[in-house]
């Protein structure tokens, strides 16, 4: 059982959360870049910068040095994909387990983010933690489920021993690929279904849009090494269908503003939160390409975010594609 104090290494929504999380049972240690989200936690036990309004345990204290984490027993590592390896390469080498909650794929390299974090920190376990989980929910303490896929069966009982609550259930696998793979496909499908919802293209659009989106999904992460379980899990399936439903996704509401004709430069401007699939849409194209991988509303997305297409014509050619099987 790990009963010591959890790390968090990002203070935006999710890893405030995952604070609040493992405040249930223990220490919580949170490092965030930000001075303000360090003095409104300690100060004001509320995160006023990433999740107003939410009460904070007082188990969660926050720090702004990095180095103060190294001696936690386990860490939650939270900061957006595109970060994680500077953050883990600034840290002194680890021997705790890294659980790895950024749903994202590296844009320089097309790598997962337990490719990066071996790379960095090749001494410490590996941990993937994804599910259907909006922060705000999470921190007020509402159920929730999520995949905690470990290779190391016994670190993945440990970790989930001291991250369950009544109200928050990990369920375990050890496909790690499987898990970070749905991950970081739903957040650019989650894009394509805003654009149907902001360009009122319907619900039964939608609804198509999510399982054609699921066999994109499905095609990629069979070609990676994933279970077809684990994408149809928790982690996959599960988070696909949170993040296509609702404009509490930042994804989701990328694309209704894309949708409604704003452009993706103008939308992504002075953003303070992250979405993450404006990132991984190129990168998954190029890496679904190179492994021969048809997917074509990531394409369509990226087509959208470069500016490539109006949203009529990028409409327009997904519709008119050949007509085939379903299971093709
Ligand atoms: N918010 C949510 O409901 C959920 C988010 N996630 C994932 O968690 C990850 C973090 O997202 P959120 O906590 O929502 O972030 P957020 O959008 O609330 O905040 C942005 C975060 O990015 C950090 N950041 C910005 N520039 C940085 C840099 N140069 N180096 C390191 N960190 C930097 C900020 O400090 C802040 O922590 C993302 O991969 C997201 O997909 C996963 C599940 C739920
Ligand atoms: O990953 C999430 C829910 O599981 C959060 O989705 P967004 O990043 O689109 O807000």
């Amino acid at each position: 059982m790990v009963t010591g104090t959890i790390g968090v290494i990002g203070g935006g929504a999710w890893g405030t959360a995952l604070a609040q999380v493992a405040a249930g049972s223990g220490e919580a240690l949170l490092w965030a870049r930000e001075s303000e989200v360090v003095e409104s936690i300690n100060a004001a036990r509320e995160n006023r910068l990433f999740l107003p309004g939410i009460a904070l345990d007082p188990a969660i204290r926050a720090t702004d040095d990095l180095s103060a984490l190294a001696g936690c027993e386990a860490l939650l590592v939270v900061t957006p994909a595109q970060h994680m390896r500077a953050v883990l390469a600034a840290m002194p080498r680890l021997e705790a387990p890294l659980i790895l909650c950024a749903k994202g794929m590296e844009e320089s390299t097309t790598k997962l983010m337990h490719d990066v974090a071996r790379e960095e920190q090749p001494d410490a376990p590996i941990a993937v933690l994804s599910g259907p989980t909006f922060a705000h929910e999470v921190a007020a303490r509402q159920p929730a489920a999520v995949t905690l896929a470990v290779e190391a069966q016994a670190v993945g009982e440990r970790l989930r021993a001291r991250l369950a609550r009544p109200w928050f259930r990990p369920y375990l696998s050890d496909d790690v690929i499987g898990a970070e793979i749905g991950g970081a496909v739903k957040n650019v499908l989650a894009i394509a279904c805003g654009v149907v919802e902001g360009r009122g293209l319907g619900l039964n659009a939608r609804a198509a849009l999510i399982s054609r989106g699921f066999a994109e999904m499905t095609r990629f992460g069979l070609a990676r090494g994933a279970r077809a379980e684990t994408l149809a899990g928790l982690s996959g399936l599960g988070d696909l269908v949170l993040t296509c439903s609702s404009t509490s996704s930042r994804n989701f509401s990328l694309g209704k503003g894309l949708g409604e004709g704003r452009s993706a430069a103008e939308l992504l401007r002075d953003r303070r939160t992250v979405a993450e699939g404006a990132f991984t849409a190129p990168v998954l194209d190029r890496a679904a390409r190179a492994a021969g991988v048809d997917m074509p509303i990531v394409a369509a997305v990226c087509a959208l975010l470069s500016g490539e297409g109006s949203v009529g014509e990028v409409v327009e050619r997904l519709l008119a594609r050949p007509l085939r099987a379903e299971g093709a």
